[in-house]
C-alpha cells in the first residue's frame, strides 16, 4: 500500500530554485547521483568491518549506469548500503543538514548569485529533477530481507509516494524519467563523457551497459582507484579540480591544493584544498567540517574535526591513514597519538600552502584573506606553536593607506617603522570608520607613525594571546600612558612639562567634578585636533570589548575610564578660566564627547545635547 507525503517546505524551495538556476548546468545530476552511490558503497564497506555478512552475498561493489532510449529513462544502480523505509522518508523528503535555515535566509532572488550559493549548499539527490519529470527510487538496505525494500516515487512538485516492496538484492536503483532537458543524455557517448569528466577519481568501478545483440555486458568507464592514492605526476589539474567538486559540492574551482604522502612516525596521505568562497555556514559551530578520514583506503567518516585545528575549518580534503585501526571511533580520534601527528603535520602543510600563495599569488591571497581571514586569526590564540608563522599571514588595515581592505602585513609594518620605534601600535574599534577617525591616532598621524586599524569581532580576543611579533610588542594606542618621548624634540618636551604644570589646577578641578565617572584626569600628548579623549589602564579590558561581552549577556566589571585633555586646544583653554556653574557643564561635555567618539553610548544623550546647546549659545 503506498502512502503520499508532502516534502518539507525547504525541499520545495530547493527544487524550485534548482530547476531555475541550474538549467544551464544540467549534467550535475549525474555527478550528484553517482557521488551518492559511491558514498553508499563506502558506507557499506565501513559497516562490513563489524559485520562481514553484509558484504558476503555480493562483495564486488560497483555502480551501474544505463539508459533506455525508447522508455526515455536513465538508471543509476548501486549495490551499496541502501535505505530502510524510515531512512528514505528522512533522506528524500527533508533536508536535515545544519545551516539549512541560514542557507535559505541568505538567498537573494538574483538567479546568478543564488546559483553560486546553491552550489555551495550542495544540491544532492534533488538535482535529479533538473532532467527528470519523474524519479523512482527502489532501495533495499543491507541486512534487510527482500520484502523489506522500499519504492519512492515523485514528480518533484510538492509530494512523493512511498511503499514497501520487494527487491532481489541490496542497494539502490534510481530511475529518471527524463524531461525534454534530459533527452540529450539518452546517449551512450554523452553519458560516458560526463562520467569520465566528473567521476574518474571515484574509487568504486562505474560500469556502463554495453548492448550487444542478445546479451548485456558491463564495461568499466573510470579508473576506479582513489585519486589521492595515485602519484602526483599522474594526476592532472582537471582531475584534482573534479575531485574537489566531488568532495565539497562546490562548483567553483579551489584556490589551492596540496597532496602529499607522509612517511615517518606516522604514515598517511593528505590531499587538502582551500576553497575560493566561504561556505554560508562558516560561523556555525555545528557545521560539517571539511576533512574526510580514510584508513587504508576505506572510508571511515566525514568531518573528522580532529584532523585539523578548528581555525583551519575552511579546508576541504581527504586524509588516508595507514596506522589508525579500521574500527576507529571519534572518541579514539581524540586520544590518538597518530591523530595528533596528522593534525600537526596537516596544519603545517596548510600554512605552507598559504605562505606560498601569499608570496607568489598575492591576488589569490587577497581573495583568500577576504573570505577566511577572520577564521585564520583564531589561530593566533589557538595554535601557539605556529603563532609566529600565522602572524606573518595576517593582513590588516592601517593608517599607512587608511583603506578598509586589509592588505598590510606585519612584515610591511615593521619595514616601515620609524627610527627608534620598538613597538607595533594598533587600535581596536567597533568599525573601520571608528578606528580610522579615532582621536587616539592624532599624535601618531602627526609624527608619521603607522597604526594598525582593527575592527573585526575576533580582534580583541586574538590580541589577548598575540602580544609580540618579531621581538616587538604590540601596544594599543588607546590604553595606558603613551611613551612617545623618543619621537619628541627638546622643545616639545619642555612645552609638555610646562603645560602639565600649568594645567595642574584644571586637572584637579575636573577630577573633583567628574569623580563619580572617571578614574583619573590627566594632560595628554596624544591629541592634536581634539580637546579630549578617554583611555583605559594598560591591563584593563577595553571599553569596546566590555560592550561586546555585555551584549553577549556576560557580567562585566565596571571600568571607569581615564579622561585625557589636550592643553593646546582652545576649548580646554577656555574651560580653564570658567566659574563653577559653567565649569560643571563643560566638564561633563568634555567627557561625554570623548565617550561618544570612542564608540560608547552616553547615559543621558538628551542632557548632553541640552548642555551643548546652552554652551553654544553662550559662546
Ligand atoms: N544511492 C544511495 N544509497 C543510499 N543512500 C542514499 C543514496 N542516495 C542518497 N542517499 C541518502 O540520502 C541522503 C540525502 O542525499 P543528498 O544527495 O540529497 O544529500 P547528501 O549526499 O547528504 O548531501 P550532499 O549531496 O550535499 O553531500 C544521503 O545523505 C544518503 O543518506
Amino acid at each position: 500500500m503506498s502512502t503520499t507525503m508532502g516534502f518539507q517546505t525547504e525541499v520545495k524551495q530547493l527544487l524550485q530554485l534548482m530547476i531555475h538556476s541550474l538549467y544551464s548546468n544540467k549534467e550535475i545530476f549525474l555527478r550528484e547521483l553517482v557521488s551518492n552511490a559511491s558514498d553508499a558503497c563506502d558506507k557499506l564497506r565501513f559497516n562490513a568491518l563489524d559485520n562481514p555478512a553484509l558484504l558476503s552475498e555480493d562483495s564486488d561493489l560497483r555502480i551501474r549506469v544505463s539508459f533506455d532510449e525508447a522508455a526515455k529513462t536513465i538508471t543509476i544502480d548501486d549495490n551499496g548500503i541502501g535505505m530502510s523505509y524510515d531512512e528514505v522518508i528522512a533522506n528524500l523528503g527533508t533536508i536535515a543538514r545544519s545551516g539549512t535555515k541560514e542557507f535559505f535566509a541568505s538567498l537573494t532572488g538574483d538567479q546568478q548569485k543564488d546559483a553560486q550559493l546553491i552550489g555551495q549548499f550542495g544540491v544532492g539527490f534533488y538535482s535529479a529533477f533538473i532532467v527528470a519529470q519523474k524519479v523512482e527510487v527502489l532501495t533495499r538496505k543491507a541486512g534487510l530481507n527482500a520484502d523489506q525494500a522500499v519504492r519512492w516515487v515523485s514528480e518533484g512538485q510538492g509530494e512523493f509516494t512511498i511503499e514497501q516492496t520487494e527487491k532481489a538484492n541490496r542497494g539502490t536503483t534510481i530511475t529518471l524519467y527524463v524531461n525534454e532537458e534530459g533527452e540529450t543524455f539518452l546517449n551512450e557517448w554523452k553519458l560516458r563523457d560526463v562520467l569520465r569528466r566528473y567521476s574518474d577519481h571515484i574509487s568504486i568501478p562505474i560500469q556502463m551497459e554495453k548492448k550487444e545483440e542478445d546479451k548485456t555486458e558491463w564495461e568499466v568507464v573510470n579508473q576506479a582507484n582513489a585519486l589521492w592514492t595515485r602519484s602526483k605526476a599522474d594526476i592532472t589539474d582537471e582531475q584534482y579540480k573534479a575531485f574537489y567538486t566531488h568532495l565539497s559540492h562546490d562548483y567553483d574551482e579551489p584556490l589551492a591544493w596540496t597532496h602529499n604522502r607522509v612517511e615517518g612516525r606516522s604514515e598517511y596521505t593528505q590531499l587538502l584544498y582551500i576553497p575560493k568562497h566561504a561556505p554560508f555556514d562558516l560561523w556555525d559551530r555545528d557545521a560539517r567540517r571539511g576533512v574526510k578520514l580514510y584508513v587504508k583506503r576505506v572510508f571511515i567518516m566525514d568531518d573528522a574535526e580532529q584532523l585539523l585545528p578548528s581555525y583551519l575549518r575552511f579546508v576541504r580534503g581527504v586524509i588516508d591513514s595507514s596506522d589508525l585501526p579500521l574500527n576507529v571511533s571519534r572518541e579514539i580520534l581524540q586520544e590518538s597519538r597518530d591523530v595528533k601527528l596528522i593534525r600537526e603535520g596537516s596544519a603545517k602543510r596548510v600554512l605552507g600552502m598559504l605562505e606560498d600563495m601569499a608570496e607568489n599569488r598575492p591576488e589569490d591571497y587577497a581573495l583568500f584573506w577576504t573570505e577566511f581571514g577572520q577564521v585564520l586569526k583564531e589561530g593566533l590564540g589557538e595554535d601557539m606553536a605556529n603563532q609566529q608563522r600565522i602572524a606573518k599571514l595576517i593582513r590588516f588595515s592601517s593608517t599607512f593607506d587608511d583603506q578598509a581592505t586589509q592588505a598590510v602585513s606585519l612584515a610591511d609594518y615593521v619595514a616601515r617603522m620609524k627610527e627608534g620605534q620598538d613597538k607595533i601600535y594598533y587600535i581596536v574599534a567597533e568599525s573601520f570608520a571608528n578606528a580610522k577617525s579615532s582621536p587616539h591616532l592624532e599624535i601618531f598621524r602627526q609624527k608619521g607613525i603607522e597604526v594598525l586599524l582593527l575592527s573585526d569581532r575576533v580582534d580583541e580576543w586574538m590580541l589577548t594571546y598575540f602580544r609580540e611579533f618579531d621581538g616587538k610588542s604590540l601596544v594599543s594606542v588607546s590604553k595606558g600612558g603613551l611613551d612617545l618621548d623618543q619621537f619628541s624634540n627638546e622643545e616639545e618636551k619642555k612645552h609638555q612639562e610646562e603645560v602639565t604644570e600649568a594645567y595642574k589646577p584644571l586637572v584637579e578641578r575636573l577630577q573633583e567634578t567628574l569623580k563619580e565617572r572617571v578614574k583619573e584626569v590627566r594632560v595628554t600628548t596624544r591629541l592634536v585636533d581634539s580637546p579630549s579623549c578617554v583611555v583605559v589602564g594598560q591591563n584593563e579590558l577595553s571599553p569596546h570589548l566590555l560592550r561586546m561581552l555585555k551584549q553577549a549577556g556576560q557580567e562585566v566589571p565596571d571600568v571607569k575610564p581615564i579622561l585625557e585633555i589636550n592643553p593646546d586646544h582652545p576649548l580646554v583653554q577656555k574651560v580653564k578660566d570658567l566659574t563653577d556653574a559653567d565649569f560643571t557643564d563643560w566638564a561633563s561635555v568634555l567627557l561625554d564627547q570623548a565617550m561618544l567618539v570612542e564608540g560608547a553610548q552616553i547615559d543621558d544623550p538628551a542632557a548632553f545635547v541640552k548642555k551643548l546647546n546652552k554652551l553654544l549659545t553662550q559662546a
